[in-house]
């Protein structure tokens, strides 16, 4: 991995080239010969959707002036053959502390998995030295996966989660970042003493980041209550209580897996479902995402809805903590803002385009019990992947689509062109081959299919440049 691209001044930039963005659900808005004018704020000032050909070869000075005098100056990037700019990814339910366990839970479920796995690691984050090294390799990877939006959870240690702040903003990566709270049955070795404790951490935390970023333009706090089994009713409801007194997000995890979800009938039974017991303590809102879902009743959907709370789902995770599969089709028709989530570490995968091919392989999976309708598509998956996490995330009119006033949160895609004689060499562009023959969509569904992080060739949050490949400098 190179190390962290200079932040230079941001100038104004044009990006020539092709660019894909989704208009719809349903439909990606393919612009072959496109051209985006971003301007020093990171906000994109204008779209040319048919721009002319010899601006390929990087003579378009005349075509600038036509822009106006003050893009006369502005700086060019033009895609290559093969590349085209898409939209940043938004990981809309990522836990930052656990990276370095990534791909390593055996054969556990959820339960087991936190005893095991988890618990121990997330503890190792009272020493800010771990946390600094964890952290700084985490948002570090994250950006090279073309994750522009992160919702974080860290641990419960204050310290370690403010750094978690910094390194996004120094980092430029845009984030949600959230103090794990746990006050019940967890290692008396990894909990909150009190409930008083749970609220006054959070609170520091929050001041933190407010304080680090006033506007919210990059990193916002979130409450973080770890999920019911490891809160108690007094924890929930004054979480509750600061979520409507400052106004912060709420983030957590609902319906994953069965063992949990009899925890949750048995430690709640005033409580006529597990959404309820969210709703009762004044946690489920708009602006609350809710990490899983994968067996919300028809009630809870209905009040999911009713709550404008919004769903991340984590199909990585729920595939391989076996916890089940996830009904992205049901959610949507109930009404259901979802965004995706890479679930680091019950998820093996940081990559947000790893989430979407496994979305659509578990609504296959769903579909070959309970039929067709339930199956995602190419086009559906990478929506959720920008604009859907965008909406979870409360984001919608800044981030996840190419439209004027929007912010140029973006990555340069490449993929590789089998050149005529070379067939049998591979060569440093990825493990996607394209042959030339292929449509445009053909061409994405290559890349959803068969991409990594070789692809992402370059990527910028609010018109900064976050992160690079080597091949990239001399483009820079
Ligand atoms: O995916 C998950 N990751 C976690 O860390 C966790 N804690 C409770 N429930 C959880 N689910
Ligand atoms: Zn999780």
């Amino acid at each position: 991995m190179p190390p962290p691209p200079p932040t230079p001044p941001l100038q104004q930039t044009i990006y020539v080239g092709p660019f894909v963005f989704s208009e719809s659900s349903t439909e990606l808005d393919v612009c072959p010969h496109g051209a985006i004018g971003v301007a020093t704020t990171g906000t994109i000032s204008f779209i040319d959707r048919d721009v002319p050909a010899e601006l390929n070869n990087a003579d378009g000075a005349r075509w600038k002036a036509e822009k106006g005098t003050e893009w006369e100056d502005a700086r060019m990037l033009v895609a290559e053959e093969g590349e085209f700019f898409f939209p940043g990814f938004v990981d809309t339910h990522i836990h930052a502390s656990q990276y370095p366990n990534a791909g390593i839970f055996g054969k556990s479920t959820l339960m087991d998995w936190l005893d095991t796995y988890t618990f121990p690691l997330e503890a190792s984050f009272a020493d800010l030295a771990t946390a600094r090294r964890v952290y700084a390799r985490v948002v570090a990877r994250t950006l090279a996966h073309g994750t522009t939006t992160a919702a974080y959870h860290a641990t419960i240690h204050v310290a370690a989660t403010n750094l978690l702040a910094d390194i996004c903003v120094e980092r430029g990566q845009r984030a949600l970042v959230g103090r794990v709270c746990m006050d019940t049955l967890s290692p008396e070795y990894y909990r909150d003493e009190s409930v008083e404790a749970a609220v006054r951490d959070s609170r520091a935390c929050i001041a933190h980041v407010r304080q680090l970023d006033p506007r919210g333009e990059l990193v916002t706090p979130v409450i973080t209550p770890r999920f019911a089994p490891s809160c108690t009713t007094p924890c929930l409801r004054a979480l509750g209580e600061l979520h409507q007194e400052t106004g912060a997000w709420c983030q957590t995890h609902i319906s994953e897996n069965a063992g949990e979800m009899a925890m949750v009938r048995e430690l709640f039974p005033d409580s006529a479902d597990y959404a309820s017991v969210y709703d009762e303590a004044g946690l489920l809102t708009p602006k609350t995402i809710l990490a899983h879902a994968v067996h919300l009743s028809e009630a809870e959907r209905k009040l999911v809805k009713r709550r404008k709370a919004k769903v991340s789902h984590c199909p990585a995770s729920n595939t391989a903590l076996t916890s089940g599969c996830a009904r992205v089709r049901e959610l949507w028709d109930a009404g259901i803002t979802v965004g995706l989530g890479t679930d680091v570490s019950g998820g093996y995968s940081a990559s947000v385009l790893e989430a979407a091919r496994q979305a659509i392989m578990v609504s296959r999976h769903v579909a070959m019990t309970e039929g067709d309708g339930a199956k995602l598509s190419t086009e559906e998956v990478l929506y959720l992947a920008t604009r859907g996490g965008a909406k979870v995330v409360g984001l919608e009119d800044k981030i996840g689509a190419f439209k004027v006033g929007m912010q140029w949160d973006a990555q340069l895609v490449g993929l590789g062109e089998v050149a005529k004689g070379e067939e049998g060499k591979i060569g440093e562009d990825g493990p996607v081959d394209v042959f030339g023959w292929e449509q445009w969509e053909e061409r994405v569904a290559k890349w959803l299919y068969n991409g990594d992080d070789r692809n992402t060739k370059a990527v910028w949050v609010k018109g900064r440049l976050v992160h690079y490949r080597p091949e990239m400098e001399h483009r820079n």
